[in-house]
């Protein structure tokens, strides 16, 4: 589904990633974990082809066709979804509004009949009772004065309506309290359907207690030196990533 082979971007003049090895096939979850200033999050932005951001070399395919070389809206019309760490406000824009139209120029480039006014309300109000959003926020402005906790629940509540192939979750669970925690987590496994595959870019191994990942990355400096199960976590938790400092001084004296 996924396939990203020796990527090397940049930000400004500092190059970010240096050789990342990455493949995602249907229905897999997969953390990345790593210690600060690895580069996780410039990982989520490349793929997403925000602005500033350049790839030097490698390539990233999706179902076989270069991620690249698409335009920001066509990754998300191939299935790619991005929950940013610090999502975007964008006020005089009601969260309804940005939602049906996001959902049904996501439906139309999939083939799919764009949903009604009441079809699009049926599947908002189901999705806010999901991740425990009071309906009102659909009548926001996006994102407008949303807490950390709300924001997060947002999101979950776009990957839900918007049903990419593959989603990317970075810092998921930043800021919040184990009660919205528990509801993002909830709303990721209502989500996987042995079909759609996941990126979780956490800190805490405790948000795959409920997220369980099939597959766990430690990014360090700008690629992925480990991967392993979920007991890889469960080390990183208890021992920290001073082992990977002990690693590199190894492989530098071999
Ligand atoms: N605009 C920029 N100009 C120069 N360097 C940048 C820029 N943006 C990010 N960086 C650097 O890129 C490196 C990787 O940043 P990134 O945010 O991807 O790390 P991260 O692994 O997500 O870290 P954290 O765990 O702290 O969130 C950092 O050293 C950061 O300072």
């Amino acid at each position: 589904m996924l396939s990203i082979k020796d990527l090397h971007a940049r930000v400004e003049e500092t190059t970010i990633l240096k050789g990342l090895n990455l493949e995602i096939k249907p229905g897999e979850v997969h953390a990345i974990m790593g210690p600060n200033g690895a580069g996780k999050s410039t990982l989520g932005y490349v793929l997403s082809g925000r602005d500033g951001y350049e790839v030097e070399s490698g390539s990233v395919e999706m179902d076989g066709k270069d991620l690249l070389d698409m335009e920001v809206e066509e990754r998300a019309q191939a299935g790619l979804f991005l929950a940013f760490q610090y999502p975007v406000e964008i006020p005089g824009v009601s969260n309804m509004e940005f939602m049906k139209e996001s959902v049904n120029a996501l439906r139309e480039a999939r083939g799919e009949k764009a949903l009604s006014s009441a079809e699009f309300l049926k599947k908002a109000k189901e999705a806010c009772k999901q991740v425990e959003l009071p309906l009102d926020f659909l009548k926001r402005g996006v994102n407008e004065g949303f807490s950390g906790g709300e924001k997060k629940r947002n999101e979950i509540m776009q990957l839900i309506m918007l049903e990419p192939k593959i989603a990317i979750l970075d810092e998921s669970d930043s800021g919040l309290d184990v009660d919205a925690l528990q509801v993002v987590a909830k709303g990721v496994n209502s989500q996987r359907d042995g079909k759609r595959s996941f990126i979780v870019v956490t800190h805490y191994q405790r948000l795959l207690d409920y997220i369980q990942p099939d597959y766990v990355h430690i990014l360090s400096k700008g690629k992925i030196v480990k991967s392993g199960g979920p007991e890889l976590a469960k080390e990183v938790e208890a021992s920290g990533y001073a082992w990977l400092a002990e690693a590199e001084a190894e492989g530098a004296d071999a």
